[in-house]
């Protein structure tokens, strides 16, 4: 097995030289605008501890920042080598788990005396939630294995999610651990899966398999476990061959309708920037700082 993964082509991927993570692998694909980033704790099924969610915003940050990158994949590294399991995700580490949320522990540069209280128990895995959901770029859960709690929500987050046929199962522990994803975890996987359904994981705690997933709608194809990162490398050449700006569109529009104003700013946002590269917003900028009154006179209202 290669050192990163037993289903990990290294001929396909190199190491992005900038970062040295403890918790993830972050590659970059040789022949495609792609990157790979994966959590790497398979001896707890890739649960994440603070760190491992300061390194995954860290990975989602310069990812977006990669103009020349259309894609992003998350998945876990695997199999575990004391059991020959195999995880996406696991959620939050439950043995890092304080009182008041996860914490840093002393090879973490945790409970120092600097350490602000309020850092002292994180949930931040909801900022990373919102960094896949901005991501200007598609992400996809490339699930080898368990995505479970926290994990399970994370693929919900992601705009598609491929899975291995033997070996991925979906379950959502956060009841039985009281813990609660009240947002995206919950509330926008019933708009996928619809109500009953998504009240069903949550309340039952069923484990779904790879094909279960599929046809309740929350995972978009089973395939091979061998074939799994081959594929999911197939699907962001796809998607990177297509127009960044349709794609940027149509990931905010699909958003915008559940993520209220926020998601109207952003797509705003998006439309202001295209609006900004018209000869008339042009105009605009050039008559102010030419100490002139603009003139549209030549700009249609278009309809
Ligand atoms: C994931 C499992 C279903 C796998 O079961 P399996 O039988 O295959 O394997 P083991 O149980 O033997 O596990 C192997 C090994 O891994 C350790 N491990 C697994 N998961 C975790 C974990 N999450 N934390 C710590 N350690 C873990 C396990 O102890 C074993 O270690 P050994 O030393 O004994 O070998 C099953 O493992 C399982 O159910 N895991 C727990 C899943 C879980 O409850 N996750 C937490 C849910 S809550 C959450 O994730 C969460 C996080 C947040 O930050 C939030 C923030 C805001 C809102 C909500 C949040 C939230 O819900």
């Amino acid at each position: 097995m290669n050192d990163v993964s037993e289903i990990f082509d290294p001929d396909r991927w190199e190491a992005v030289a900038e970062f040295d993570f403890d918790d993830l692998t972050y590659h970059r694909a040789r022949d495609v605008g792609a990157l790979r980033i994966a959590f790497d704790r398979p001896a707890v099924r890739n649960a994440f501890r603070p760190g491992t969610v300061d390194e995954l915003a860290t990975a989602l940050d310069h990812a977006k920042r990669q103009s020349d990158v259309g894609c992003v994949l998350l998945t876990g590294n695997g199999p575990s080598e004391k059991d020959g399991g195999w995880a996406f995700c696991s959620g939050g580490d439950q043995s890092v788990r304080g009182d008041e949320g996860y914490e840093y522990r002393e090879d973490e540069g945790g409970e120092t005396e600097e350490m602000d209280e309020a850092e002292a128990g994180r949930l931040h895995i909801l900022e990373v939630q919102r960094a896949i959901r901005f991501m200007p770029k598609p992400v996809v859960a490339v699930v080898p294995g368990w995505a479970v709690g926290g994990g399970h929500s994370l693929h919900v987050v992601c705009d598609l999610t491929l899975a291995s046929a033997e070996h991925a199962k979906f379950l959502q522990t956060d009841p039985d651990v009281a813990s609660y994803d009240a947002g995206f975890g919950s509330a926008y996987l019933a708009k996928q899966i619809g109500q009953k359904k998504a009240r069903e994981v949550f309340f039952l705690g069923k484990t779904y398999d790879a094909e279960e997933a599929v046809d309740m709608g929350m995972a978009n194809e089973a395939v091979p476990h061998e074939e799994l990162e081959d594929v999911a490398l197939e699907w962001a050449e796809t998607m990177c061959s297509k127009s960044p700006m349709a794609m940027r569109m149509l990931k905010y529009g699909f958003n915008a309708t559940d993520d209220g104003m926020v998601g109207q700013q952003v797509f705003a946002g998006e439309a202001t920037r295209l609006g900004y590269m018209t000869d008339e917003a042009k105009e605009g900028r050039d008559a102010f700082l030419e100490g002139r009154e603009p003139d549209f006179d030549d700009d249609a209202w278009y309809y």
